[in-house]
């Protein structure tokens, strides 16, 4: 059994970015879920489905042939032959997501989704990020943490990513599907047992190290840098 690492957060909070470089210290698998709610989305649009409808929302699951890589070096997304890995971080994705992540039928066919490729991980450890790791894909897992920042700095960190958008943009759609997204589930609040680690005012070094060392002290693992 790999060891399961989970991290929640809301959007900019440094889910992606600090799970990824972290896998890759521990020589782990990385496994982002928000990329299976962005590439549905992305496959409705691409079919026409009016993805407002919760009906056709959930109905857009059939058909839809999803791959992920999780080598933290390789996270391809496929959508049947397609590379979508680009297309799905698209504004016009990111504006529809949180219409598809809300349908219950849409949520239990994902989890059981990451359940199945967290069970065939073939590394020692795996590290799952997304909105509802910790409280209902793995609430089991060894390791769980809520990893969040102010919202002025999410803002900030996010608008510094995206060209083209401006910083008031930004701000205004990131704290909307905050708060579409916290209707759905709480990655707000830890949970009981989950360890929050606030990277406000930690360096995204600094914030790698947090969790890196989170998860040796709790499962003592030996790592590459051991
Ligand atoms: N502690 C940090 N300090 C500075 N920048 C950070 C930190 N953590 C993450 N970042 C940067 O913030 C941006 C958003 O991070 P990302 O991993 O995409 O967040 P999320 O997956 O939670 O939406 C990225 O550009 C990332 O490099
Ligand atoms: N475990 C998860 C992960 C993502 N999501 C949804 O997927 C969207 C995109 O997730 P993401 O992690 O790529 O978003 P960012 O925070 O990286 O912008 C979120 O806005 C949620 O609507 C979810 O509902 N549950």
């Amino acid at each position: 059994m790999s060891i399961v690492v989970a991290i929640d957060g809301p959007a900019g909070s440094g889910k992606s970015s600090v799970s990824r470089a972290a896998a890759r210290a521990l020589g782990f698998a990385y496994l982002d879920t928000g990329a299976a709610y962005r590439a549905l989305a992305w496959s409705g649009l691409d079919r026409g489905i009016p993805l407002a409808d919760p009906a056709a929302a959930a109905a857009a699951f059939e058909g839809f042939d999803y791959s992920i890589g999780t080598d933290p070096d390789d996270t391809t997304v496929r959508v049947g032959a397609v590379d979508v890995t680009e297309a799905i971080r698209e504004p016009r994705v990111t504006e529809v997501v949180s219409l598809v992540a809300r349908v219950p039928e849409v949520r239990a066919r994902l989890v059981e989704l990451f359940r199945g490729i967290i069970a065939t991980t073939t590394r020692p450890g795996i590290i799952v990020e997304g909105r509802d790791i910790t409280t209902v894909v793995a609430p089991d897992a060894a390791v769980r943490i809520l990893l969040t920042a102010d919202e002025q700095v999410r803002m900030g960190r996010r608008s510094a990513e995206l060209s083209g958008v401006s910083a008031e943009t930004t701000a205004r759609q990131l704290a909307s599907r905050d708060a579409q997204d916290s209707r759905v589930v709480d990655f707000m609040n830890a949970a009981d047992g989950v360890t929050t680690v606030d990277s406000t005012d930690l360096d995204f070094d600094q914030t790698v190290a947090a969790v890196v060392a989170l998860v040796r002290d709790t499962t003592r693992v030996e790592t590459p840098t051991d």
